[in-house]
C-alpha cells in the first residue's frame, strides 16, 4: 500500500498525458484498496476529524485542479456562532442605507459594499484582521454611535477558527501537490499570509418571476475561501466546460474554494474557481466568505519543485498587491468579474 501511494507522488508532480493516465489507474486501485472519501455531487468532502489517506488526498487534488472547490466537515465552527453571528449581522443590514453608507465606497474605511456595486441585489460589510475585534468593533461604534461588543467578540471568536482553518486547509492543498511539499513551502511561502471576512446579505426582488443573479460569475482574488453559507442555497460553480453546478448547502458543511493567487502560485494546477449566486425566490440569503491571501508586497512565482519538469510557467512572476490594484482599477465600482482575472494580469501568453 506504502509503494502505491509513492508511486501516486511521484506521478502527481508531472503533467503530462501519458503520466496523469497513469495517476488514475493507480489511484483507481488505491481507491478499491482505502476507504473512498464521502463526495457530494461528485465534489468531495474533507473531512476534518479523519485521518488524512492518499486517496483523500488525490480526491481534493483533483477537486481542486477541475472545479477549484471542495466541501468541508468537522472542522470546530460550531453551527450555534454561525446563526449568532447571522442574526447579529441583520441588525447591520437592517439599518438605513445612509447609515450604512457611513461606512461606504466614499468613506474613510470603505467596509460596506451597498447595493447595485456588485449587484441590486447583494450588499456586504467586510472586516479586516488580523485585529478582527478592532475593526467590527470600530465599524460597529460608526454605525450606531455607541459600543456593543458582542458582535466584534463573536466575529473575533470565527476569525481567529478561520485563520486556523485556512493554514490547516493551505497546508494540505500543498500536500496534495506531492510528497514533501508542505514542508518544503509552508513557512517559506504561506506564513505571512493574511485574512478578512465579507459579511454577505442578498435580497432578492419582492417578485421573482424569474432567478436573478445575486452575484455574478466571478474567482476570489484570495490563496483560499471558506464560505458558511445559510440553508437558502444559490451558490453554483462552473466546470471547465461551462456548465454550472449547485453546490448545495447542507447543516455544518462550509465550502472551501481555491482562489487566483493559489491558482498563480501552483502554475494553474490548482484552479481558481468560477462560481456565482443565483437566487431563486424572495428569501434573504446569508453567507460568510473568508478570504486568506498572500501579504501584499510578496512576489508570486511558482517554485521550480511545483512547475515540475518540462512544463511551462503560465504566469510571469508578480507583485499581489500590483494584482489587487489591476483589479480595482479595471472594475472601478464593479465586483471581481472574470475578463480581469490574474490570467489576463500575468498569464504568459502561448506562443
Ligand atoms: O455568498 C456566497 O455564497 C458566495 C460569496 C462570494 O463568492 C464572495 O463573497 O466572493
Ligand atoms: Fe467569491
Amino acid at each position: 500500500m506504502l509503494c502505491a501511494s509513492y508511486t501516486y507522488f511521484l506521478y502527481i508532480l508531472s503533467d503530462s498525458k501519458f503520466r496523469w493516465q497513469h495517476v488514475c489507474i493507480s489511484i483507481h486501485i488505491l481507491g478499491i484498496i482505502m476507504s473512498n472519501p464521502k463526495s457530494h455531487d461528485g465534489i468531495p468532502i474533507l473531512d476534518l476529524s479523519q485521518p488524512l489517506q492518499p486517496s483523500s488526498l488525490f480526491s481534493l487534488y483533483k477537486a481542486a485542479k477541475d472545479w477549484g472547490v471542495f466541501y468541508i466537515i468537522n472542522h470546530g465552527i460550531s453551527k450555534d456562532l454561525c446563526s449568532h453571528i447571522q442574526s447579529l449581522s441583520k441588525n447591520l443590514f437592517n439599518l438605513p442605507s445612509d447609515t450604512k453608507l457611513r461606512l461606504g465606497p466614499f468613506s474613510s474605511l470603505k467596509s460596506y459594499t451597498p447595493h447595485f456595486i456588485a449587484s441590486p441585489f447583494f450588499e456586504s460589510f467586510r472586516v479586516n484582521g488580523p485585529n478582527f475585534y478592532v475593526s467590527a468593533n470600530t465599524s460597529s461604534e460608526i454605525l450606531f454611535d455607541k459600543n456593543d461588543s458582542k458582535f466584534s467578540v463573536m466575529i473575533e471568536e470565527y476569525c481567529s477558527k478561520m485563520e486556523d482553518l485556512s493554514k490547516r486547509i493551505v497546508k494540505i492543498m500543498l500536500m496534495s501537490l506531492g510528497e514533501g511539499m508542505e514542508k518544503k513551502f509552508y513557512n517559506s511561502e504561506f506564513k505571512k499570509c493574511h485574512g478578512y471576512l465579507r459579511i454577505n446579505n442578498y435580497s432578492g426582488p419582492d417578485v421573482m418571476e424569474e432567478e436573478v443573479e445575486g452575484l455574478g460569475m466571478h474567482t476570489d482574488m484570495s490563496c483560499i475561501t471558506i464560505l458558511y453559507q445559510d440553508e437558502i442555497g444559490g451558490l453554483q460553480v462552473r466546470s471547465k466546460e461551462g456548465e454550472w453546478i449547485d453546490i448545495s448547502p447542507s447543516e455544518g458543511t462550509l465550502v472551501l474554494n481555491i482562489g487566483d493567487m493559489l491558482q498563480a502560485w501552483s502554475n494553474d494546477k490548482l484552479r481558481s474557481s468560477e462560481h456565482r449566486v443565483l437566487l431563486k425566490n424572495h428569501f434573504n440569503r446569508f453567507s460568510l466568505a473568508f478570504f486568506w491571501c498572500f501579504e501584499n508586497d510578496k512576489v508570486i512565482c511558482a517554485p521550480d519543485e511545483v512547475l515540475g519538469d518540462g512544463n511551462k510557467r503560465m504566469y510571469k512572476p508578480f507583485v499581489c498587491f500590483d494584482y489587487l490594484k489591476f483589479r480595482e482599477n479595471n472594475e472601478k465600482g464593479r465586483f471581481d468579474k472574470v475578463g480581469f482575472t490574474v490570467r489576463d494580469f500575468a498569464g504568459i501568453k502561448a506562443q
